[in-house]
């Protein structure tokens, strides 16, 4: 695990935009595509709009880019909610991508546990037997959930499902999203939070007891070991450890 410490949400941008080109560039060499799972909230639209600019659109091999979630709001993708309708807004519309390689959270008519289970069987078609895929970005909810894994939910436990769909309560919706065993196995994950709001999270997450039902992001261990968090300052405020080395 990795932690770097930045002064605000255009140095987290420029630093994820600059891996997100990476990773996309290695994959695409040396396997031939790249897939990356994004993630939604209000943390990544500046990456997204970053990754969309002249300066950086042609650095990413679009026609070979296969784009999934890690969680979403059960609402049409017309929806503010919706965490595709941002990322369709700030980033897909602007790159020359196949529509057929994007693999919205979402469809009509469908229930999402019906749908939860289309969407494995697409995830499992595209990443093959290995499950694992180049890029997870995730973000943090100030009471530690990440992606749509939210405390002492029964999404937590699960063991063999890969997409999992459950009603939030909390939120009186549905979400769908990828679960921990499948976030584990990807070669690289990228969390980027930022603000005071989730300082204290972030502390218990990475400081406090294990307790991930309380603090879910906990289930972060990527069977690698490549988990990079990247955060401002006033979320990083009540870290005690030295993660500058
Ligand atoms: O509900 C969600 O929240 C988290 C965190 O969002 P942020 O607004 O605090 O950045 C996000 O990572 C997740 O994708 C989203 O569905």
């Amino acid at each position: 695990m990795m932690l770097k410490v930045f002064d605000n949400k255009e140095e987290i941008s420029a630093t994820a935009a600059q891996l997100f080109i990476d990773i996309a560039q290695k994959a695409v060499s040396e396997r031939g595509r790249f897939t990356v799972a994004l993630t939604g909230g209000t943390s990544p639209d500046a990456l997204y709009t970053l990754l969309s600019s002249p300066a950086f659109k042609d650095k990413v091999d679009w026609a070979h880019t296969f784009i999934f979630w890690g969680d979403e709001r059960w609402v049409p993708l017309t929806d503010d909610k919706s965490n595709a309708k941002m990322a369709h807004r700030t980033l897909l519309s602007n790159v020359p991508i196949p529509e057929s390689q994007i693999f919205y959270m979402w469809a009509d008519g469908k229930s999402p546990e019906e749908f939860a289970q289309e969407y494995e069987q697409q995830v499992r078609q595209v990443l093959g037997d290995a499950l694992s895929f180049d890029l997870v970005l995730l973000g943090m909810g100030g009471e530690g959930h990440t992606a749509s894994l939210f405390p002492y939910e029964p999404v937590l436990k699960e063991k063999d499902k890969l997409v999992y769909a459950y009603f939030l309560a909390s939120q009186d919706m549905f979400r769908v999203t990828l679960t921990a065993p499948l976030i584990n196995k990807a070669q690289n994950i990228v969390v980027m939070l930022l603000g005071e709001s989730k300082a204290a999270a972030l502390h218990e997450v990475l400081e406090g007891e294990h307790n991930p039902e309380l603090y879910p992001a906990q289930l972060l261990n990527p069977e690698n070991g490549k988990l990079l968090w990247l955060v401002d300052q006033a979320a990083a405020k009540d870290l005690k450890g030295n993660y500058n080395s």
